[in-house]
Parts: C-alpha cells; structure tokens; sequence
C-alpha cells in the first residue's frame, strides 16, 4: 500500500486514501508503531462520502497510535486537507466528516506537495466543567472534537506526565497545560491514544486558547506555540475556532 507520512507541527500521521470502509484499529497499530512500522502518533484514511448528496468532500477515519479511534483531531484535519487537495481528491476549500462532525479547511494557495499552510475550523466547543480541582490546582473540562483538561500554569517549563496520566484515566481525556506568553500562549499536551506528550495537539491547542480567551487572559485573534516551537495561529468567532499553521508531508512509500 502507497502511504504519506506528514507531520503538522511535530504532530505527526500516516494517511492514506481508499474506497473502502472498514474497522483499522489494528492497521494503525501496525502502521504508528516507532520502531516496528512508519511511526506515527495516528492514522489518516480518507474514504468516499456516503452518497452525492452529502454536502461535504469525503469522510476520515481517525485513530491514535494505539489504535484507539478518536473523534476528530486537529493537526490531522488539516494534514487530511493537504493530502485530499495534493491527491486532487478535494478542492482547496474543503469540507470531510468526521465522527465529532463536518470540518471545514482551507490548503493555501502557497502550498506545494511537499506542504504549506493549512486552516481548519473546528467543531463548536463546549464547556464541560470549569473547577475541577487536583492536586491544588484549577482543570477545566472542555470539548473541541475530542475532550481536554485544560490548567493555565505559570511554569510551562514543568509538566508533570505522572499527574497528567492520572487525570486522564480519571476524565478520560487529553490534558493540556497552558501558559499565557505576553499576549499568546503556550501549550503542552498529553495526549490520549499515545499515552504520552506530543509535539503539539491542535484540539488541545485550541481547547486551551478558548479557555484564556475565555478567561479574559487572551484576546480572540492570538499565536499558539505548541512544544515543537512552532506558531499557530488561532482565533475565534461566535460560530467556531479557526487555528492555521504549516503541514509538511515527510514522505510518500510503499509499505
Ligand atoms: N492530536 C490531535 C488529537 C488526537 C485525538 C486525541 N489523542 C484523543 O484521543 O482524544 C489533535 O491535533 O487534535
């Protein structure tokens, strides 16, 4: 089979397309697994919309890499935009179903093959729980596509993994500490489905902006710097959150 490898931001994904639709939990094991198949933190595969009627480009499938599937995921979105318009499978101004709901993405014309600049609008969030206390700290609970932890932390230097384990098999979700940087934010994220830190976590990037702006930390329009060092850029409207940033596609193979 002919696989891409991309990594959005550090972030980084096996796709591939094709008509059919079925179970990969397994596949993406396989494929993900660092030292055995490609490596990845999860797997891509675009499939056929379910008839002419639907109103978006196509559908995903998406699992992390211990196979588990998720609702959506960020980065993923929109390294699927660049794969789906470098295939010619979806015009540059996209829409795709995913299992948290129909994204929206847009592959700037700048972009090459081998990448370029990607914006994705997300799911409508929604706030869960806003004290969670643990340990002598405040967690909000929010859901961006798939649901985070979020703690506005004045040290993002520090991440406690051995906390951020516990608090995400006891809320089942992906954690996230932030930091507010001048007038942007920083962000660190472990991640459900890796069962570590990633590089970086576009839901969770955006489930920790949210919070800020919400918070009144944060204006609406802001850079992102997840742990890659990278810079995102996010915003927010009344309908949704937007965030952009570079994708880049390492490499297409047979494996
Ligand atoms: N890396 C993703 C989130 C992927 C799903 C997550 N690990 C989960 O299981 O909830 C992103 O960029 O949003």
């Amino acid at each position: 089979m002919i696989v891409s490898k991309y990594s959005a931001n550090g972030n980084d994904f096996v796709i591939f397309h094709t008509f059919v639709k079925k179970d990969r939990h397994f596949l993406a094991k396989k494929l993900c697994h660092r030292q055995e198949g490609v490596g990845a933190d999860g797997l891509i595969v675009l499939v056929p919309k379910d008839s002419k009627e639907c109103e978006y480009d196509f559908e995903w499938q998406f699992y992390n890499s211990d196979g588990s599937e998720a609702e959506m995921c960020g980065n993923g979105s929109r390294a699927c935009a660049h794969y789906a318009f470098a295939n010619e499978l979806a015009p540059s101004k996209m829409s795709f179903l995913t299992v948290a709901g129909v994204i929206n993405a847009e592959v700037e014309a700048s972009s090459d093959a081998k990448g370029g600049m990607v914006l994705s609008e997300l799911t409508p969030p929604q706030i869960l729980e806003t004290n969670i206390e643990h340990n002598g700290k405040r967690w909000f609970k929010l859901n961006t596509g798939v649901p985070h932890l979020v703690h506005i932390c004045d040290n993002i230097e520090f991440f406690d993994i051995a906390e951020a384990r516990e608090l995400r098999q006891k809320h089942n979700a992906n954690v996230n500490i932030a930091f507010v940087d001048g007038k942007n934010l920083r962000v660190r994220t472990y991640e459900r489905g890796v069962e570590d830190e990633t590089l970086a976590c576009g839901t969770g990037m955006a489930a920790s902006f949210y919070i800020a702006y919400k918070e009144g930390l944060v204006s609406n329009n802001i850079e992102v710097y997840p742990k890659s060092g990278d810079t995102l850029y996010l915003g927010v409207n009344e309908r949704s959150i937007t965030f952009k940033g570079e994708v880049k596609r390492v490499f297409t193979a047979e494996v």
